[in-house]
């Protein structure tokens, strides 16, 4: 479990994390989302010691980072898969982590094999694509068999099929019992892969609940309908009490469900071409949420 008790982080003017509380469980893959600049890789810095809060504190069962006797087997980290020695192997690497916190070297073999990076482990790390890149950052994360485990990032620079791999990693690892905390630009990936959501916006904490809760609370779901006589379908359910709006041929209709409106038009004699509940989706209710806390806005259309 990793818990922050008032922690923040100043740099000159910039409160870029401004007194956070907050509570990540094991048993569960956590997100940690937010825009640019919300404060996400200071918090992360500061659960891994490598960087000090300058009021409050950010411990991992029970202990501040520096405190930990064995820091690697309570708490794995991929932070910046890059900070690998270019001219180091894999197993080289992921020797010297494991002597460094007294981690048997048999791990070394087992962790090769389940980021799958076996058949390059004597290769350079420097020569590595960005995607081996990230799985030897993963193995390094995983070397001391971690109760937590924090990910900044993880699926940048991979393809569909390491998403893939890292999404049922983490899964397996939280259904392990395991602390999981992971953040993320990519909101489908993240819809897909975690199951609470801790969300910051300029160094504050904009929600800490579940994604279902997280998804209700910020975007409304609609009904999109198609009917040849749409203009008495809509003062139909208008009557009716829905919101309705109408978006050339269609209706998006809110307050009925797809059932409920498909009766009532049945009922009327009105007939139907279309009847789909259109889900929001974590990306609607996060541009929601955070619409006020991000700090560079783009001006469509402003290209020269
Ligand atoms: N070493 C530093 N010196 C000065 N300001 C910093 C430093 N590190 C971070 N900041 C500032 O603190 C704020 C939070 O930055 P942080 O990198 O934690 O955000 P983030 O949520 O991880 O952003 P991103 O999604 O872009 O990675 C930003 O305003 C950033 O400019």
């Amino acid at each position: 479990m990793i818990v922050a008790n008032a922690l923040t982080k100043t740099y000159g003017p910039t409160r870029a994390v401004d007194s956070i509380d907050f509570a990540v469980e094991p048993g569960r893959v956590t997100g940690f989302l937010g825009p640019n600049g919300a404060g996400k890789s200071t918090t992360m810095r500061m659960i891994l010691g490598l960087d000090r809060p300058t009021s409050g504190s950010v411990t991992v069962a029970g202990r501040r980072y520096h405190d930990l006797p064995a820091p690697l087997r309570e708490v794995g980290a991929l932070i910046d898969a890059h900070a690998i020695h270019p001219g180091r192997t894999a197993r080289d690497h992921l020797r010297w982590m494991a002597a460094s916190n007294g981690i048997p070297m048999k791990r070394v073999d087992e962790v090769l094999g389940l980021v799958g990076l076996e058949s390059v482990a004597d290769n350079r790390a420097g020569r590595f694509s960005l995607g081996m890149g990230q799985r030897l950052g993963i193995a390094a994360a995983l070397i001391g068999d971690p109760p937590v485990v924090v990910l900044d990032e993880p699926v940048n620079g991979l393809d569909p099929e390491g998403i893939r791999w890292v999404r049922g990693l983490m899964q397996r690892l939280a259904a392990e019992g395991r602390t999981v905390f992971v953040s993320s630009h990519l909101m489908s990936e993240m819809a897909v892969t975690a199951e609470h959501l801790l969300v910051v916006g300029r160094g504050q904490i904009l929600a800490d609940c579940s994604m279902a809760d997280f998804i209700s609370d910020h975007a409304a779901s609609y009904v999109r309908i198609k009917a040849p006589e749409r203009g008495r379908l809509a003062e139909l359910l208008r009557r009716e009490h829905c919101e309705v709006s109408i978006d050339g041929d269609e209706l998006h209709v809110q307050g009925r469900s797809a059932a409920q409106i498909g009766d009532l038009a049945g009922s009327a004699g009105l007939h139907l071409h279309e009847l789909t509940l259109v889900r929001s989706s974590l990306e609607d209710a996060f541009m929601t949420l955070t619409a006020d806390s991000v700090e560079y806005h783009a001006t469509v259309g402003a290209t020269s």
